[in-house]
Order: C-alpha cells, then sequence, then structure tokens
C-alpha cells in the first residue's frame, strides 16, 4: 500500500488524546505548546480533545490554569490571544488517575464512553511504567482496535530492558498503532535532509564514498541536566542523546534512497545503516571515542556549576556528559568515510549541525597555498537558525587578486527564504502526524533495538577500561581529547556557518 503524505488533512485529525504525565516537565514544556499552536492554525478539528492524567489531585479547573501557566512561559505573547486560549482550554479535561491499579482507570473509560474518534494514548511518563499502563488500560476496557499510543525515549536502559518493554507495549497495541517518538525527526531541517538527498539529482548523485570524504554532526547543548539527575546520571550522553537523535541523523544521511516515502520503506533503509555501523572493538575504543564531564565554568557570562555540584548530584558519578566519536558505515556506499559525532551539555552554543565534507577535485590547478580551502561542504543548520548552506570556491573580485579563490557559502535561510511562515516545533509535527496516523517520522521497533545493540557494545567496552570521563570545563567544546580525534586525521570540527 503507498504511504502518502499528504500537506495538511485536517479531517484526518479528529481524535481523543489521553495523555499520561500530564504535569511533567515534557507535558507542560513541549506538548501544551505544540497542541495550543495545532489548534491556533485550525488543525485541531473541534471535536478533539484532550484529558490530561496525573496522580495530583487537581479539578479541570485547576489543570487549566496550570496549562495556562505554562502557555504563557512557552507561547510568544503576541501569539496567545484570548479567543485561541479559550478555545484551546475548553478541549482540557483533567483526570487523577492511580495508574497502578485497573480501577484507576475508570475515568477514561468514562471519558470515552462512546466516542466515535480514535483515541490517542500519550505516555509522558517514564518508561518502566509503559507496560503496566497498556495493559491496565486493556484489562479496564479503556482501549477500541483504533487505539494508538505514542512513546517517549529513551526506550529502556539496554538492549534487554528496551525488549521487555517493547514486547510489554506489543501485547497490547500491534506495531502499526505504537508511535516511538525521537523529536529530532520532526524538526523541519531534519525532513528537509529527505527532500535535499532525495529530490535534488545534484546530491543524489555525489552521495557515496567516491565524491564525500567525512560527515560531521555536533548536537551541541547549552543546558546542562535541568534538574533531571535522577534521570540523566542513569543514563548518560550516549543513551539520552546518541542512542536516539544522533543515530537517527547518521541513518536519514547514510541510507539508500527508499522505494517511496512509505513508513516501512523508509524504516527498512534506516535499519540496514544501523545493522552496518562497525563496532568500537580493541584498541579504537581509546582512539576514536572520548567521554567527557563538565566541571564548573562560564556560559554566556554565567558562572554555571559542575555536573558533580547540580542539585542531587553523586559525587561519585562518572556518567559521561559529553561524548565524540569516529565511526562508519560499513557498506558500498559509505566505506572508508568516517562519521565524526560529537554532543555534549554545557557546551559554549547551542549547535546542531551536519556538515558534508565533499572529496577535492582529482587535480589543483590554483594557488597551492590555497589547496587546504578546495572541497565544497555542506552544512545543514538544524538549530538554533534552521537552514542549509553550500560552502562552494569563486574567484576573489578585484583586479590585484588574479585566480585567488574565496569561499563562500550558497546560503538558504529557512526564516528569510520563507519568511511568512513559522518554523514549527517538532512536536506540533510529530503530533499532527500521530493525529492522522501517519507513521512515517516514527522509530519502529526493530530500529530501536539495533540502535540499542551497538551502543551496549560501546558501554561494555567503556565498562571494561573502566577510565573515567575527561573533565571540560562547562562553556568549553568538550575535552580537548575530542579535537586531538580529528585532528589526528588532518580535519577540524566545523564551527562556521
Ligand atoms: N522532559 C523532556 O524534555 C523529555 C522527556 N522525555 C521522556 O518523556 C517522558 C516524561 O519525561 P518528563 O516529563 O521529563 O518527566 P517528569 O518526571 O517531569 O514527569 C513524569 C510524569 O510521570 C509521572 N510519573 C513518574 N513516575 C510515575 C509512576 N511510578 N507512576 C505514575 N506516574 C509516574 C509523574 O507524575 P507525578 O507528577 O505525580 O510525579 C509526572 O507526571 C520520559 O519517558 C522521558 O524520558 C523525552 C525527551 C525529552
Ligand atoms: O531528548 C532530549 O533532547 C534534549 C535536546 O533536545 P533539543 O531539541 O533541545 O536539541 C536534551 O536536552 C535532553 O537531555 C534529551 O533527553
Amino acid at each position: 500500500m503507498t504511504h502518502e503524505i499528504s500537506p495538511l488533512d485536517v479531517s484526518s485529525t479528529e481524535v481523543d488524546l489521553a495523555l499520561f504525565g500530564a504535569l511533567g516537565d515534557l507535558a507542560l514544556r513541549k506538548l501544551y505548546p505544540a497542541l495550543y499552536y495545532l489548534d491556533r492554525e485550525g488543525l485541531l478539528p473541534s471535536a478533539t480533545r484532550v484529558l490530561g492524567l496525573a496522580r495530583q489531585e487537581y479539578d479541570t479547573a485547576a489543570f487549566q490554569d496550570r496549562v495556562t501557566e505554562a502557555l504563557k512561559q512557552r507561547v510568544k505573547a503576541s501569539d496567545l490571544d484570548k479567543e485561541s486560549l479559550k478555545r484551546f482550554l475548553a478541549r482540557l479535561d483533567y483526570a487523577k488517575v492511580e495508574f497502578a491499579t485497573v480501577e484507576g482507570y475508570e475515568p477514561i473509560r468514562a471519558w470515552r464512553e462512546g466516542a466515535p474518534r480514535p483515541m490517542v494514548v500519550y505516555l509522558a511518563v517514564p518508561a518502566s511504567i509503559y507496560g503496566a499502563i497498556c495493559r491496565n488500560l486493556q484489562d479496564s476496557g479503556s482501549l477500541d482496535d483504533k487505539a494508538r499510543v505514542v512513546v517517549e525515549k529513551p526506550i529502556g536502559y539496554d538492549l534487554e530492558s528496551s525488549q521487555e518493554i517493547n514486547d510489554a507495549i506489543g501485547d497490547v497495541f500491534p506495531e502499526s498503532r505504537v508511535y516511538r517518538i525521537d523529536h529530532y525527526l520532526g524538526k523541519e531541517t531534519v525532513q528537509n535532509l529527505i527532500a535535499l538527498r532525495f529530490a535534488n539529482p545534484l546530491f543524489g548523485t555525489q552521495w557515496n564514498q567516491n565524491h564525500i570524504s567525512h560527515v560531521e554532526i555536533t548536537v551541541a547543548e547549552q543546558v546542562g541536566i535541568e534538574g533531571r539527575w535522577g534521570y540523566f546520571d542513569q543514563a548518560g550522553q550516549l543513551r539520552d542523546m546518541v542512542q536516539n537523535h544522533l543515530l537517527q541523523l547518521v541513518c536519514l544521511i547514510a541510507m539508500d534512497p527508499p522505494a517511496n516515502l512509505d513508513a516501512d520503506a523508509i524504516r527498512d533503509e534506516k535499519v540496514k545503516v544501523l545493522k552496518a555501523l562497525k563496532p568500537f572493538t580493541g584498541e579504537a575504543l581509546g582512539r576514536d571515542v572520548v567521554r567527557g564531564q563538565y566541571t564548573a565554568g562560564t556560559i554566556d557570562g554565567q558562572s554555571v556549576p559542575g555536573y558533580l555540584e547540580e542539585e542531587g548530584a553523586n559525587t561519585e558519578s562518572h556518567t559521561e556528559t559529553f561524548v565524540a566519536m569516529k565511526t562508519e558505515v560499513a557498506n558500498w556506499r559509505w566505506a572508508g568515510v568516517p562519521f565524526y559525532l560529537r554532543t555534549g551539555k554545557r557546551m559554549p552554543e547551542k549547535l546542531s549541525q551536519i556538515v558534508i565534507h565533499f572529496r577535492q577535485q582529482p587535480h589543483y590547478i590554483f594557488d597551492p597555498d590555497q589547496r587546504s580551502l578546495a572541497a565544497n561542504k555542506l552544512i545543514i543548520r538544524l538549530q538554533p537558525e534552521e537552514g542549509i548552506a553550500l560552502q562552494v570556491l569563486t574567484k576573489d573580485s578585484g583586479l590585484d587578486k588574479g585566480m585567488r579563490l574565496r569561499p563562500g557559502p550558497l546560503h538558504l535561510d529557512f526564516n528569510s527564504a520563507f519568511p511568512k511562515s513559522r518554523i514549527p516545533d517538532a512536536y506540533e509535527r510529530l503530533l499532527l502526524e500521530v493525529m492522522k496516523g501517519q507513521q512515517y517520522l516514527f522509530v519502529r521497533r526493530d530500529e530501536v533495538e539495533y540502535a540499542w545493540h551497538w551502543c551496549d557494545q560501546l558501554i561494555a567496552g567503556w565498562e571494561a577500561r573502566g577510565a573515567p570521563p575527561r573533565r571540560y570545563p562547562a562553556g568549553s567544546w568538550g575535552p580537548v581529547a575530542s579535537i586531538a580525534m580529528i585532528t589526528q586525521d588532518g580535519r577540524s570540527w566545523y564551527e562556521d556557518y
């Protein structure tokens, strides 16, 4: 069956959304603002309702006040108009639910009684309770055979725990109704990567080891762990960011063209990439992977504490807040092309970008001093300003310049190229796709498991070596060793745009 990615088929988005973890960080920071914008832009049919579910004693009015407060912090004041807010709040109900007992689910069953719309169950709670909630939803008679479930990352802590969680979800929901979120897949530029690669013959023909020398992916965050010590210290940056977001980016860059835009056609190709990722063995582990942990430092002129001084911290922790690595997709398209990945918390700026470095011309005829300039780069900026730039070489202008080369960008800045369109947050797009019942932006079970399989061998190697993470001051680009890792190949991390 061919999957059509229709632009905006609003009539098909009518659902009842049951939101577990309705007072949690994710719901307040991301989900209500996203739902509000969808509503404001006319993308929520009038019948769509939202039921917030959490353990705290709230009534609907108090819940609506809490959501309003969250919206005020996250939505631009000029976008938060009275009429849109009123319409949005009217969709919201709240029920206190004891998640662990079947009887606790009666409010959901009652809310759904006779409703013709499909139900979307969003689990904004720890993954350890996904299974219990799914089972209790089923046992309480709250589900029908159209209900969909949305689950957040990370699913589990390793391959084994993720299999247990996926089994428990799969006992209740078939894969075709499971939506595993990786919010990076909802980012505008990430989707543009699919368009760029597969709609432009210019890139399609060059996208392989004959023409590309190496690929860099940087996902740098300015924030620290944001009060999430309990979660983060168990996870670390590899599980929190690499296992999901960075590997999904690797997949989208490295995958072969899918036969069509069908969800499974795309996901089949992504899985092949995950299976082809080279494991780190022997000395490669010490040479090609760098773990770091931030110490106190300064960001934007403000002093910030080190990881071990964060609220709730354990002074012995060896959890990494930074990881850089050189890896390879070992297949015909990519053999011998290093993929340099790095991600860390408390970096000098928030910067997520992919840089594709093309090979130099086979024969060089310009000034030998300028030889290092002589390669094109494609820079795909995910955030903060979404855009794509192609670094090309032209002749420097002026009578005195001879044939001096000048590198310059052919630049597509989405905000100025498409000034009328607001760039939606990733969660807006993802929620809309769930409501439409389209899965192409969600992660299939085997993708999660192959990603864990690859991360598990890396973590096992780290544990066997027992080396603590290298320290780096907050506000720096990570341990010096991560710079040495790439310079030893005669390259450097690209930080311009
Ligand atoms: N926050 C973020 O930016 C991101 C979060 N995620 C994922 O989203 C999910 C939610 O995260 P987040 O909102 O940050 O977490 P929070 O801890 O802020 O909120 C979690 C919610 O789950 C409830 N909860 C926690 N433990 C239990 C339990 N044993 N039984 C019933 N309810 C429970 C909490 O209820 P109560 O208020 O009563 O304690 C709260 O409503 C997690 O899976 C996380 O990994 C993924 C990406 C980013
Ligand atoms: O999933 C997560 O992502 C955020 C970073 O997301 P971004 O959209 O701001 O780049 C990260 O801070 C968090 O630790 C992680 O769980």
